[in-house]
């Protein structure tokens, strides 16, 4: 078909920003220990302060600041020790004018005292008096009540996946429970007759192992997704459509492997067309790999067609599907994606309008562009990460800084 302008292609800017399928999961209530990367769906309050009590930042005496004013080396401040305190216990001890106490790191400091001295700034003389020789001003030494959490601060925002330390943050304020976003369903479904399990031993001529598959299940799970095998389909129409109906069913999104370019097999765009509204959102995406992309939303399910190249599939999943899934599953603020700043050690050239990702090795900071075709999947092994041109440039030159976005 010569001639033919195949793709209409829509830069992948604009995609991302008007391809917003309505599906979004459920909500599910996990136990807090088991929460790790998973996303609340709503922001989760303290229902209470914390610490809770006023609390020794150091090891010393618990003192009325004024009681210290102007002592040091030459003039200490002598106080009466009237006891010690524990950890774990209230702090029921008086202190008046011209008294401390001692007190342990982390324990609650009286009402009366209003600041803690280091022990390393007294010395005991004589039993049952101090000598504190460095002055302390009021709430020195001493973490208020309130001061890491006041009472109904948020915890941890909605739609952000919880860390390790949000896990500490939530034990301390003693959340046992949350409701999260439940984990997209994401329905992996690899096409083409020549495809064949990969646990095949022996290959026939012109058979494929199917490489994409297993690697999507890999990004789905970074992702916090649930990857849903749908196994390998012939170039079949009613065949796919009956997998593809099935999938969008079953899941949240739906990531469908070849058949979305331009040959006579290429059977994914006809079998989703037939899924029903609102359908096909576009065909070809200005992306250099992965321009033979399909974007679809059958009833309110994203479908994504990807390219048969695995190198190609998997560079658009990266940078268009994995925002679909955490828009379906409710991640708003993910977590920045590890990046190195590197000088690029040759020129790449681009075109303006396109998006070019580009595979990097990386070493002593320079950026060294891996060569090849989007066939050879090796490449993508090869590579320490991969550096995005953005839309409107033509290209970069040797020695331009770019920023390496990180393989994990
Ligand atoms: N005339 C044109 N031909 C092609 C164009 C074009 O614009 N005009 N685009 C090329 C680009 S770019 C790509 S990418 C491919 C995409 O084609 P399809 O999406 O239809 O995919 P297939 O032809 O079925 O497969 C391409 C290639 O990848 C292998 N493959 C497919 N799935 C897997 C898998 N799961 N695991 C391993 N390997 C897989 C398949 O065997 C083919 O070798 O079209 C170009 N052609
Ligand atoms: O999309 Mo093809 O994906 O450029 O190899």
């Amino acid at each position: 078909m010569p001639g033919r302008e195949f793709f209409q292609t829509q830069p992948v800017s604009q995609a991302l920003a008007g391809f917003r399928p309505r599906r979004r999961t459920g909500t599910e209530t996990v136990r807090r220990e088991d929460a790790l990367g998973r996303v609340p769906a709503e922001p989760i309050r303290s229902g209470a302060e914390l610490p809770g009590f006023a609390r020794s930042t150091v090891d010393g005496y618990a003192v009325r600041a004024a009681d210290t004013y102007g002592a040091g080396d030459g003039l200490p401040a002598y106080l009466d020790l009237v006891g010690s305190l524990r950890m774990g216990t209230a702090a029921d001890v008086e202190i008046r004018p011209g008294a401390a106490v001692q007190i342990p790191t982390g324990a609650a400091v009286p009402d009366s005292a209003d600041a803690v001295v280091m022990v390393e700034h007294t010395q005991v003389t004589m039993p049952g008096v101090i000598e504190v020789t460095k002055s302390v001003a009021v709430g020195d030494g001493v973490v208020r009540p309130d001061e890491d959490v006041a009472l109904g601060k948020e915890l941890v925002p909605a739609g952000r996946p919880l860390r390790a330390q949000d896990l500490g943050l939530l034990a301390a304020a003693g959340v046992t429970r949350l409701v999260v976003c439940a984990k997209p369903r994401v329905a992996i479904i690899s096409t083409g007759d020549e495809l064949v399990p990969p646990e095949t031993a022996e290959l026939s001529p012109g058979e494929v192992r199917d490489a994409t598959a297993s690697a999507l299940v890999g990004l789905v799970e970074q992702a916090g997704g649930v990857p849903v095998s749908y196994g390998i389909v012939p170039d079949d129409v009613d065949l796919l459509t009956k997998t593809l109906t099935a999938a969008v069913a079953e899941c949240d999104l739906v990531v469908v492997s070849a058949g979305s370019s331009v040959g006579a097999r290429d059977e994914t765009t006809a079998a989703v067309e037939a899924l029903g509204a609102p359908g096909v959102y576009c065909h070809g995406l200005a992306i250099k790999p992965g321009k033979p992309t399909l974007l679809a939303e059958c009833s309110d399910v994203p479908v994504i067609g990807l390219p048969g190249n695995p190198l190609s599939a998997l560079v658009v999943f990266r940078m268009v599907g994995l925002p679909v899934l955490r828009l379906v599953g409710g991640i708003t603020s993910p977590a920045p994606e590890p990046s190195v700043v590197a000088t690029m050690a040759r020129p790449i050239a681009s075109a303006a309008g396109r998006l070019d990702v580009v595979q990097v090795s990386l070493r002593d900071g320079l950026a060294t562009p891996l060569f090849g075709h989007s066939a050879l999947l090796s490449l993508l092994t090869s590579a320490d990460g991969y550096v995005v041109i953005p839309e409107p440039a033509t290209g970069l030159d040797a020695g331009t800084p770019v920023t390496v976005t990180m393989y994990r």
